[in-house]
């Protein structure tokens, strides 16, 4: 781990300091390039945007861009650290974007004092982008902030964390059930976390067929239950009427643990409380809520995923934001709707049923086989059939779903 940190930090710093630069598209080596590019030529299309907004898609870099933006509030699993802090995070959700999708995203790090100057600062900014991804904004703001910038903006606002995270857990989800011989309708799920990703992946699991009273979700101070008066209205969706009050008590004979939380909060004892094959889904970031080699030992006949690269089945946004985006703006969407978001958790869960080219193998090096199975319930995101399979759902789900503005799909789109 030592080693990992050093080799993290010099990747970071060496040899320029960070993760991204900008490029041009044009030239500019002449004096005719600069006069196009700069002063006299930039002025025509400066009259063409002001006498018709629409053509900053058709004259500037405004569609194939996407903020990143975040107010440090909820930063991977370690916690609100700041705006600055999270900047790293920020600058890798760019390299994404940039090398699955090949979307240009720049990070924006806000300080602000109120929920309100948060709102309305991306929205004083929202035009110069297509699209804006909210990262790393703790609940239960991230939720107000989400709803007030969609109905102010009209480009698409996705918070990652909620709806990344919760398309790709509900993908894994479905296939690692029909791995083990459950069924979504029966499964009873045990969700530790209540916040941004925890409430969007429940609500996404219970739109893909999950009992919402087989669900119990759980905070720091256990068990979220109908006799507690410390609820926000979101955890208030998650109540149960029960007298089962803490992780021991709703584990037990449990099909799935989903933890999206913190570090190390479910036990090998926990484990061994639950039903037979069950799904265990860690997805805190850095440090799961268990560590995929003491759930193994614990017990054979479990699925495990992790937020992670370095395990078998990644449970995490990655699989997700860059593509929804992709397809999104391809098609000038107004936003993300739910017909959008389900169509690309069917993408993503079809995706992994499928035999794997030689080039995702070869981006693992200790990996020599993948198929569909428990150790591979999800696509690795080094998949290149992602980006077409993902972007094309997404697009057309928007056009059928009349929120695009382009409303045709080219024959040859990302073939
Ligand atoms: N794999 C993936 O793709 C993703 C993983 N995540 C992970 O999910 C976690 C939560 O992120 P996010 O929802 O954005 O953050 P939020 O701040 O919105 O929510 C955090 C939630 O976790 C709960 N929590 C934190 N520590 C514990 C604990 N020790 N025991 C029980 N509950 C705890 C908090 O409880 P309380 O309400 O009482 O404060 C809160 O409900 C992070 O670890 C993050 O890395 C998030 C997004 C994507
Ligand atoms: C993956 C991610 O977005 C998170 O852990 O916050
Ligand atoms: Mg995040």
């Amino acid at each position: 781990m030592a080693d990992l940190r050093q080799q993290a930090l010099d990747y970071h710093e060496f040899p320029t300091p960070g993760k991204m630069a900008v490029c041009l598209t044009k030239p500019a080596q002449t004096s005719m390039d600069l006069a196009l590019a700069y002063s006299p030529g930039v002025a025509e299309p400066v009259r063409e945007i002001a006498s018709n907004p629409a053509d900053a898609y058709r004259y500037t870099a405004k569609g194939n861009t996407v903020a990143v933006i975040s107010n440090g509030t909820a930063i991977l699993g370690l916690g609100n650290l700041g705006p600055l802090a999270s900047k790293p995070v920020m600058e890798g959700k760019a390299l994404l974007f940039k090398h699955f999708a090949n979307i240009d995203a720049t990070d924006i790090q806000v300080k602000h004092r109120t929920t309100e100057e948060f709102i309305n600062t991306v929205e004083a900014i929202a035009d110069t982008f297509g699209g804006i991804n909210l990262e790393d904004i703790k609940a239960p703001e991230c939720f107000e902030i989400e709803r007030e910038l969609i109905e102010r903006c009209s480009i698409p606002v996705f918070h990652d964390d909620q709806h990344g995270t919760a398309i790709v857990t509900a993908a894994g989800m479905i296939n690692a059930l029909e791995i083990q011989g459950k069924s979504i309708e029966k499964a009873v799920f045990v969700c530790m976390g209540a916040g941004a990703a925890a409430i969007a992946c429940m609500t996404m699991l219970v739109k893909c067929g999950a009992s919402r009273e087989n669900v119990y979700m759980l905070d720091r101070k256990g068990v979220i239950h109908t006799r507690r008066d410390d609820l926000n209205e979101y955890k208030e969706l998650f109540a149960n009427n029960t007298d089962k009050r803490t992780l021991q008590d709703v584990i037990k004979g449990a099909d799935v643990f989903l933890g999206l939380s913190g570090p190390d909060v479910l036990t090998a004892e926990d484990v061994l409380l639950m039903a037979d094959n069950p799904v265990i889904f860690a997805c805190s970031n850095p440090d799961p809520e268990i560590k995929p080699e003491v759930a193994h030992d614990a017990r054979k006949d479990l699925i495990m995923g992790t937020g992670r690269s370095d395990y078998p089945n990644q449970v995490n946004n990655v699989l997700c934001f860059p593509f929804i985006f992709r397809g999104a703006l391809d098609v000038r969407a107004s936003r993300i709707n739910d017909e959008m978001k389900i169509a690309a958790v069917h993408a993503i869960a079809e995706l992994a049923k499928e035999s794997v080219p030689d080039s995702v193998l070869a981006a693992y090096p200790n990996v020599t086989s993948l198929s569909f199975g428990p150790d591979y319930v999800l696509p690795k995101p080094m998949d290149p059939r992602l980006l077409p399979r993902i972007a094309r759902a997404v697009a057309q789900a928007a056009i059928d779903s009349g929120v695009a503005a382009i409303t045709t799909l080219p024959e040859d789109y990302l073939v």
